[in-house]
């Protein structure tokens, strides 16, 4: 395949060794201004989007414009999912989004998933979530700790939302740590007054969620409309 990166920093790089090691190309790398570059003109095959929160919809949406299928990782712009969504389906385009690429952090999700299934009526229980990043990132919480929050909102009944360290009783309190080079923490906890129950997925390096941005890139690269990591990961959950 031959690949467009929209952003090349941590990520980039690290998805860059990952797709030169399974085969792919990189022919095309993006570090600022998306409109400067004619990305109809040189046959990419899909674009791999892990930018910043400001630079994300731009660099999507151009893709959809230009008819390449893209994939994005960047965390911290979603409150215009929605509006990429609907501008994928207009432009007959192919999109993933995911907050977090790794096959361990998708497992991690089934896993939360069915843990907050058992305690939603648990009321003596109280439920939080902490993530832990390097120094670097520039959004909190993290987009990963935000979708296993949504994930336990969405059948636990007494819980509306979630906030960042402080909490009402109907919120999900989300506590962000930021340490050097960590590159990624995330424990769901829930506490009662008689005992603990924790789920933890610790990421070692970038590397997995490297290989997950390229498993999914070459899942959508003959696909069109809008699909999650669990699609291209389905074999794994039926
Ligand atoms: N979904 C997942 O599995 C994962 C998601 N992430 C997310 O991916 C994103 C990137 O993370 P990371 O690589 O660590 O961050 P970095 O800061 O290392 O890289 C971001 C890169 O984007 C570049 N950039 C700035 N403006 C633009 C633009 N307009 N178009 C394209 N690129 C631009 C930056 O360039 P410059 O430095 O010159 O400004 C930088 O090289 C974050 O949102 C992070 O949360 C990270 C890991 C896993
Ligand atoms: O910025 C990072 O580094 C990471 N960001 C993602 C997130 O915000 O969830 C995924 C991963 O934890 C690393």
């Amino acid at each position: 395949m031959k690949i467009a990166l929209l952003g090349y920093g941590r990520m980039g790089q690290a998805i860059e060794s990952i797709a030169i090691e399974r085969g792919h190309e990189i022919i095309l790398k993006i570090d600022k201004n998306i409109e400067s570059y004619s990305l109809e003109e040189i046959g990419i095959d899909v674009a791999i989007d892990f930018s910043i929160p400001d630079a994300a919809f731009k660099n999507i949406t151009s893709c959809f414009k230009a008819g390449i299928p893209v994939v994005s990782g960047t965390t911290g712009w979603l409150d215009k999912y929605d509006e990429a969504v609907e501008m994928c389906n207009d432009n007959d385009a192919a999109f993933i989004y995911a907050s977090n690429f790794s096959l361990g952090v998708n497992i991690f999700f089934e896993l939360n998933k069915k843990l907050a299934g058992m305690m939603k009526n648990l009321e003596e229980y109280g439920v939080e979530i902490e993530e832990i990043h390097h120094t670097k990132k520039l959004d909190a919480p993290s987009g990963t700790a935000i979708s296993l929050a949504e994930q336990i909102i969405d059948v636990n009944e007494r819980k509306k939302g979630w906030h960042l360290e402080t909490a009402n009783d109907n919120e999900i309190p989300v506590f962000a740590k930021r340490i050097e080079d960590v590159p990624g923490t995330h424990t769901v906890s829930y506490t009662s007054r008689i005992d603990d129950i924790e789920i933890m997925h610790t990421a070692h390096s970038r590397e997995g969620f490297a290989k997950g941005a390229v498993v999914a890139a070459e899942w959508l690269k003959d696909k069109k409309g809008v699909h999650t990591m669990k699609d291209v990961l389905s074999s794994l959950f039926e």
